[in-house]
């Protein structure tokens, strides 16, 4: 799914992320943790292909990144960045369907069916009666539910999530790590999630990566390894 070899990375003079070797089985459940500023936002940047890197490879469903263009319209992964901004009022239906836009020709319009898809999601996401409400004027939690319904529809097999559970409140955040590790359990999707939220990951299954550790590696999530980190990130950055 996911294989990296002596990855290199940084802005000018400042490394962020030091030969990084990374072998990922499909599917998965991923927890990218860090201190702030470790980079981990810059690593899903690097997969995304919006910041270049010195050295290394890295292959993504057997592609080589660096000869792949447009990697996130290409369909092969979905990404939520930290911060997604909209400047004009659009109903949350109209912004949710937008994730089906890579499957759609030029000026070709959504239809009935693709707007059912977006209540079921919403449903599932138990927002459905925020279909019609302008988004500019919705929580920033109710925000946040919304973009993750647009990335479930993009339906790829990777999916990448910074901090998507930032300004969620207590029921949400276990509702959407629920939802992102049943979607690895029963749709067989890889999903790579940003969190400072580790105390939420007790009863699920996968891995950890600590971008803050000397040598970051996949730890196969576990009561222990979550503990083992959490006093690892409670001391002060090095
Ligand atoms: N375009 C850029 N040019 C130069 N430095 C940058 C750029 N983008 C980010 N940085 C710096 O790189 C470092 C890592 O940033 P990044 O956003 O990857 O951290 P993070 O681990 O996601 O942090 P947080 O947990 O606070 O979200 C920070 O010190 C940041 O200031």
């Amino acid at each position: 799914m996911l294989e990296i070899k002596d990855l290199v990375a940084g802005y000018e003079q400042r490394v962020l992320i030091r030969h990084l070797f990374l072998s990922l089985p499909a599917p998965a459940f991923v927890a990218i943790v860090g201190h702030n500023g470790g980079g981990k936002s810059t690593f899903f940047k690097i997969l995304t292909g919006q910041v270049p890197f010195q050295q290394g490879q890295i292959w993504l469903l057997g592609h080589n990144l660096q000869s792949l263009s447009h990697r996130a319209a290409t369909g092969l992964l979905s990404y939520l960045p930290q911060k997604n901004t909209v400047s004009f009022p659009i109903p949350v239906s109209n912004l949710v369907v937008m994730g089906l836009l890579r499957n759609k020709h030029f000026l070709e319009n959504y239809n009935a069916a693709d707007y059912l898809r977006v209540a079921t999601l919403l449903e599932t996401l138990e927002i459905p009666h925020l279909a019609n409400r302008d988004f500019t004027q919705l929580s920033g939690g109710e925000q946040q539910l919304v973009w993750l319904a647009q990335l479930m529809l993009q339906d790829t097999r990777l999916c990448l999530l910074d901090e998507p559970t930032q300004q969620l409140d207590i029921y949400h955040k276990k509702k959407v790590f629920e939802l992102l590790t049943s979607w690895v359990s029963q749709q067989r999707k890889t999903v790579l999630c940003i969190t400072h939220d580790l105390l939420n990951l007790y009863e699920y299954s996968g891995y950890l990566l600590n971008i803050s550790k000397p040598h970051p590696q996949l730890e196969v999530l576990s009561p222990q390894t979550i503990d083992q980190n959490v006093a690892f990130l409670e001391k002060k950055p090095a």
